[in-house]
């Protein structure tokens, strides 16, 4: 999956990744098969130095001196940063020069990629000694190799942005996972309060479980539901093989499992089995599985550590990120909860592939939602891309490359890869400002005074993404009513969402009951409503104790 989102340092061109690894790991054969996959143009530090100083390395080692040599490489590397956009392999030992490593760690600041190919130590051993030509393995080889990893590994591990580990994958295999890494997007969420993480976005990234969990837990509570038994499946396998025990736990499917009653039977669970403050949560699922996750972690022995894996589109846009985790009762939905942050998340979109049409479509009403308050960009991708997204197909979704010609899966994962992280962008930007909700964060909110009310009379049975997508609907009548917006911009929420599939209208209750739940809303203030509406496209406002004609009309004008 390509995502094209451009790389550039200061405006230029800059490599979509550069590999580092030990003699022997495969960085040049690797590297070259997968940048082929990407249809990127590969470069080998070593074979431009070779071509810049006119000889080969062993030769420019033996007349000149290895200090001589890594100047000169660092020099051709510090050109290819600046000037090369596909993927880079370094010279073994590249990163161990000062000035090099500088370069590596601005290269990394300016968001781009350092990934660290780990190899089996005997068999890259084995590999270097029989390629030979190699300097810095003079004598004996393996020994000098062995000196060098102890090394080098640590600082490569520091320096890195990832891994990829080799061992037991064919050349072709490990070039594969290279490119879902290559191709991954992480997005940073920071702020006060906050314990730094990221979102990471692509095709494996549920590979990244043990790493995000870290080495202190020794239990795993990994919280899913049975539509996605495939994919806590996967999740349970990675977790066991590296080294946790796993506490599978099945919870009753979307908005029947964020009850108390459900978090109770978890907290038994969680007992009986030993689980400390050291241990940890994975939350599995659409939204609801990691509301509900979250709220077991955040409160189990006052919280402990917890990671979100996302399988719902919704869930990989909105849920998963920022921290509010949750359960229903019977006054509201998400009434009680706390603000508790991931260590993680990761978004691995092969989930997707089974995802059914209407849950797709569901997720694409927060999506909007995400363009509406502050990124025009998601609206113009989701106007141009319509009818595509619309007719999402899990079956073949993820099937087939990017390049396969227009119309194919390709196409809209590269579509749906722009939309979850442009929209993630817009969750983080409002989280990391205002965690704890205090103002801006409820932006987040644009659609959900309504949205909630419609889901709580529907019992639930509506989705979420639904409600929200009326619920914005309703906001922009209300805004028109207050004379903040014009008909068009109404006209144009109405027109959007319809052309993706989501409803624009609700006639399932009384305006008596509806208005009673949306003073129940967690924005309302005494007696008084507030609401989030527009003031334009990305310009979000709120709106306190609007007036009770203009709140009743608004109501009118949806329920047809
Ligand atoms: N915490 C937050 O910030 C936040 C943000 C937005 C929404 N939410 C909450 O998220 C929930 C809605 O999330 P949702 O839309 O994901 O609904 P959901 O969790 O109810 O999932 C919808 C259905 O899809 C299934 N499903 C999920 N992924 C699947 C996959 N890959 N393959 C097959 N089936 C799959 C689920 O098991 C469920 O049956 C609501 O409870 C909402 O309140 C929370
Ligand atoms: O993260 C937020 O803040 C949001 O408001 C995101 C919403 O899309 C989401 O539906 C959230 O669960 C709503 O929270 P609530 O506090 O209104 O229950």
């Amino acid at each position: 999956m390509n995502v094209n989102l451009t790389a550039t340092v200061n405006g230029g061109v800059r490599p979509r990744a550069v590999i580092i690894g030990m003699p022997g790991a495969g960085k040049t054969r690797i590297g070259k098969e997968a940048s082929g996959m990407l249809d990127l143009p590969f470069a080998d530090s070593d074979i431009e130095i070779e071509h810049e100083a006119g000889m080969r390395i062993p030769q420019y080692f033996e007349e000149h001196s290895e200090r001589a040599f890594r100047e000169l490489e660092c020099r051709v590397i510090g050109d290819l940063i600046d000037s090369f956009g596909g993927v880079l392999a370094l010279g073994g030992g590249a990163p161990m020069f000062e000035a090099t490593h500088r370069l590596l760690e601005r290269y990394i600041e300016d968001g781009g990629e350092v990934i660290y190919l780990e190899a089996d130590p005997r068999e890259a051993m084995e590999r270097a000694r029989r390629a030979g030509g190699r300097p810095m393995l003079a004598g004996d080889s393996d020994r000098r190799w062995m000196e060098l990893f102890e090394q080098r590994d640590p600082v490569f591990a520091a320096l890195a942005t990832s891994r990829v580990a080799t061992h037991g994958f064919t050349p072709a295999g490990a070039a594969r996972k290279l490119v879902d890494m290559i191709n991954e997007h992480k997005v940073h969420v920071d702020g006060k309060g906050i314990e730094p993480y990221d979102v990471t976005i692509g095709e494996g990234a549920m590979n990244h479980l043990a790493d995000v969990l870290g080495s202190k837990p020794v239990r795993v509570a990994l919280i899913h539901t049975t539509p996605v038994q495939r994919h806590s499946d996967r999740a349970r396998t990675l977790l066991r093989q590296a080294g946790y025990e796993v506490s599978d736990i099945v919870i009753p499917d979307a908005e029947r499992g964020k009850t108390i009653e459900v978090a109770n039977g978890i907290w038994q669970r969680l007992g009986e089995e030993g689980f400390t403050r050291s241990d940890a949560v994975v939350g599995l699922g659409g939204g609801a599985a990691t509301d509900l996750a979250g709220f077991v972690a955040a409160t189990w022995m006052r919280g402990i550590r917890y990671v979100n894996c996302p399988t719902s589109l919704l869930a990989m846009v909105d849920a998963s990120t920022g921290g509010k985790t949750g359960i229903n009762t019977p006054q509201g939905k998400n009434l009680v909860g706390s603000f508790y942050t991931p260590a993680g998340v990761l978004a691995d979109l092969k989930t997707l592939g089974s995802l059914p049409n209407d849950i797709f479509i569901e997720g694409l009403g927060e999506v909007a939602k995400s363009g509406f308050i502050k990124d025009q960009a998601i609206l113009s991708i989701l106007e141009a891309h319509a009818d595509e997204l619309r007719g999402f197909d899990g079956a073949s979704f993820g099937s087939g490359p990017s390049d396969s010609g227009a119309g194919s899966s390709g196409d809209l994962e590269d579509i749906v890869a722009q939309l979850i992280e442009r929209t993630v962008m817009v969750k983080a930007y409002h989280v990391s400002a205002d965690l704890r909700e205090a103002g801006l964060r409820e932006f987040l909110n644009y659609g959900h005074t309504l949205g909630h009310a419609i889901e709580k009379l529907e019992h639930f049975r509506w989705r979420h993404g639904n409600a929200v997508a009326v619920g914005m609907v309703y906001a922009a009548e209300l805004a028109h009513l207050v004379g903040y917006i014009d008909q068009d911009l109404v006209d144009y929420h109405r027109a959007l969402l319809s052309s993706l599939g989501l409803p624009t209208s609700w006639n399932g209750g009384s305006f008596e009951d509806v208005l009673a739940l949306m003073h129940r809303d967690k924005k309302a203030r005494g007696n008084t409503l507030r609401f989030v509406v527009l003031k334009g496209i990305g310009q979000p406002v709120h709106l306190d104790d609007p007036p009770a004609d203009a709140v009743e009309e608004a109501f009118r004008r949806i329920s047809r």
